[in-house]
């Protein structure tokens, strides 16, 4: 398998088990690309986390960065980052203690941005030389996706149509991709008046995958699961009948500091890997041969 995926030797690999990974991998190579989904997060998991050593903007900062928002409205977003993306990525924290503060964040943000009166037309342009980056090797990525007609569901605590306006911008919102995200809602004129639906912040993604299991394809019971946060390890909980899930996380940040936890929890982890490299590979490896018995 080693030979077949030489990705997995990356110095940027981490795996708790590679015995049980290589096993996962096999079934699902087995089973061929038409039992196959791929559930992944958007913010800094499809998209870069830093570039040129630079930090790249999420959904939310992506608007921020953009002339739609006052200075005022800027320097208070600023600062509800500054507070708290630490406890976000505190690993002293239990999630139950960051929930409060995650559903705080996020709603303190949105009515922010709700107060700038957005204008939809408006986001397209806004988006465009935004900085936000899709990480290197995603032409590969959504290519394999769309010509073994694999369900891609984004399933994210971001902007949906900022989301939406980054994968058009690179190209890439085909017809096999599905978003499951915080979506504005405008009035007669076009100006978002607010958020639709239940939030979904960084913490309640398994509630979300539970309650929405339209969102997701049934009669694809494996599931390669991308993610950079513990919150994401759920996102596959509302898919019925699963039978192989492997879950390969990005740790971007505070590496040392998080890297148990991420270790003890994804299968394979990613550490300050901009590429989609790995994810590819074990795609290549799982859409190639169908129905084929590979070598070791
Ligand atoms: N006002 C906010 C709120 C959240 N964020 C970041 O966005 C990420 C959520 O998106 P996923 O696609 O990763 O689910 C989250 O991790 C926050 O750090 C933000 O930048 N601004």
């Amino acid at each position: 398998m080693l030979k077949m995926i030489p990705e997995l030797n990356k110095a940027t690999v981490r795996m708790r088990d590679r015995g049980q990974v290589e096993t996962i991998i096999r079934n699902m190579q087995r089973e061929g690309a038409s039992a196959l989904q791929v559930i992944s997060d958007f913010d800094m998991t499809l998209t870069r986390f830093a570039h040129k050593g630079k930090r790249c903007p999420t959904t939310h900062n992506i608007l921020h960065n953009t002339n739609l928002i006052s200075e005022e409205c800027k320097a208070k977003m600023s600062n509800l980052v500054a507070h708290y993306y630490p406890i976000e990525i505190d690993s002293s924290k239990s999630v139950e203690e960051k929930i409060p503060h995650m559903v705080e964040w996020w709603m303190r943000a949105h009515d922010l941005l709700i107060q700038q009166k957005i204008k939809k037309v408006q986001l397209a342009q806004a988006v465009k030389g935004s900085g936000a980056k899709l990480r290197e090797g995603y032409k590969s990525f959504f290519k394999v996706l769309k010509q073994n007609s694999v369900p891609l569901l984004i399933f994210s605590a971001g902007v949906g149509d900022i989301l939406e306006e980054v994968i058009i911008e690179h190209g890439v919102f085909d017809p096999n991709v599905r978003i499951f995200s915080n979506y504005m809602d405008y009035d007669e004129n076009g100006v978002a008046c607010t958020f639709k639906g239940e939030l979904i912040h960084s913490f309640n993604k398994k509630e979300g995958a539970l309650q929405n299991t339209h969102q997701f394809v049934h009669d694809r019971t494996n599931v390669l699961l991308l993610g950079d946060s513990l919150g994401d390890l759920d996102m596959a909980e509302g898919v019925q009948d699963l039978k192989n899930l492997l879950r390969i996380g990005y740790l971007n940040d505070k590496v040392e500091e998080r890297r148990e936890a991420y270790v003890s929890s994804y299968d394979i982890v990613l550490e300050e890997d901009e590429t989609l490299d790995v994810p590819n590979a074990i795609l290549n490896y799982i859409t190639a041969g169908e129905g084929t018995s590979p070598g070791q």
